[in-house]
């Protein structure tokens, strides 16, 4: 925002002066009443790393295929948004997901930022070398914490994805490629339902013995609730450190950003989310959109937490997603602010 005509500034509201702030991606602790601050908000980090999963969570699931360039185009446009982690593409079968079938060409075709890092998803090691070939140097294996979703989605058991995996980090390693871990239907699964805490904390704690950095929680199907955030987290973190955790919300319940503000509150610092709320897993039925970037973000704003990225360069680059995707978007913020653009 900060365009304003300057003639309407000095009868700004308290809400249209808050509004700026959250805007401008500046906390607003100095522009509060202080009895308003947010001190009462306990055990929360100081700094929030956001993973954006919009070019590869967020389009996986579009039936229509988006062109390479508009792809290619989108991810440009968000690393100039302060983000430091963009997810691009996945190196799956493209029988199994048509959309990701110009992985290389969009690895090949983006600008690199200086301080962005590009990950891309793997199955296998089949797709490792193929990824590698396309350049890529951080990649994210994808396991799941319930057995039917595993079948579903990459056709396997637990444990045999589990000696993929470990076939695929181990190779990594030797190239020095960091491997991030997601663990799906952490808070439940389309088929099985329920899923323990217990069996999400031993299929992370596998990953991260293999070399897993920082290993993602998956809300795959977005029926969490904080309650039930809370009690997974306290089982995981007795076998990964803090600072290795990361959460992934799904907002099919609009339970998304109660989850993760209850994740921070326990200390969890990396949030994943896509623009726009996009996406969704093919083999998860039922499942909606991520988790809206824009919504995180004006969020953690909100509570004076910093992420580094600036939330009206989101919006654009959301926009310009959804245009070329003819969708609406997901985020609140998005809507409420293009709302009030043309009122
Ligand atoms: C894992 C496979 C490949 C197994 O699929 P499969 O059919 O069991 O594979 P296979 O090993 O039997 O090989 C069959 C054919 O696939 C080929 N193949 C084998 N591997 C590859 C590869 N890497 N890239 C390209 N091709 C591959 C292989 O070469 C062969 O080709 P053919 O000889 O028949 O011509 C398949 O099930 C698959 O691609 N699944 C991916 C599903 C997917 O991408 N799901 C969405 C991502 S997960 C997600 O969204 C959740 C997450 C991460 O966001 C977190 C959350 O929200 O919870």
């Amino acid at each position: 925002m900060g365009n304003l005509p300057s003639a309407a500034k000095h009868c700004l509201s308290y809400q249209q002066l808050l509004r700026e702030h959250l805007w401008s991606g500046e906390s607003v602790a100095g522009a509060l009443d202080p009895a308003q601050e947010v001190s009462h908000l306990s055990g929360l980090p100081e700094y929030v790393k956001i993973v954006e999963v919009g070019p590869r969570d967020g389009l996986q699931n579009e039936k229509v295929i988006v062109p390479t360039d508009i792809k290619i185009e989108f991810i440009n446009q968000l690393s100039q948004t302060g983000l430091s982690v963009i997810e691009v593409t996945s190196f799956v079968s493209s029988r199994w997901v048509p959309q990701m079938a110009d992985h290389t060409e969009v690895m090949r075709g983006i600008h690199r930022y200086p301080g962005v890092r590009y990950p891309v998803l793997i199955p296998n090691l089949q797709g490792f070398h193929h990824a590698v070939a396309a350049g890529a140097t951080e990649i994210a294996v994808f396991g799941a914490a319930s057995e039917s979703f595993s079948k579903k989605n990459i056709n396997c058991s637990i444990e045999e994805s589990m000696g993929r995996f470990e076939e695929v980090i181990s190779s990594a390693r030797h190239m020095d490629i960091p491997v991030r871990g997601y663990v799906s239907c952490a808070l439940g699964c389309p088929y099985e339902g329920s899923i323990t805490p217990q069996k999400v904390a031993e299929v992370s704690k596998r990953l991260y013995g293999m070399g897993c950095y920082e290993i993602s929680l998956g809300d795959t199907i977005g029926v969490g609730t904080p309650g039930s955030m809370k009690m997974m987290l306290e089982s995981v973190m007795k076998e990964i450190p803090l600072g290795a955790l990361a959460v992934h919300c799904h907002d099919t319940y609009g339970q998304a950003l109660a989850n993760i503000l209850t994740a921070l509150q326990m200390g969890v610092n990396v949030v994943d989310s896509a623009v726009s709320g996009l996406g969704g897993c093919p083999y998860a039925e039922g499942a909606s959109g991520n988790v809206a970037t824009e919504d995180v973000i004006y969020m953690l704003n909100g509570i004076g937490l910093n992420t580094g990225v600036n939330l009206y360069k989101v919006m654009e680059a959301g926009d310009f997603i959804c245009k070329a995707v003819n969708k609406t978007t997901n985020s609140k913020v998005a809507q409420a602010t293009f709302k009030a653009r043309l009122e």
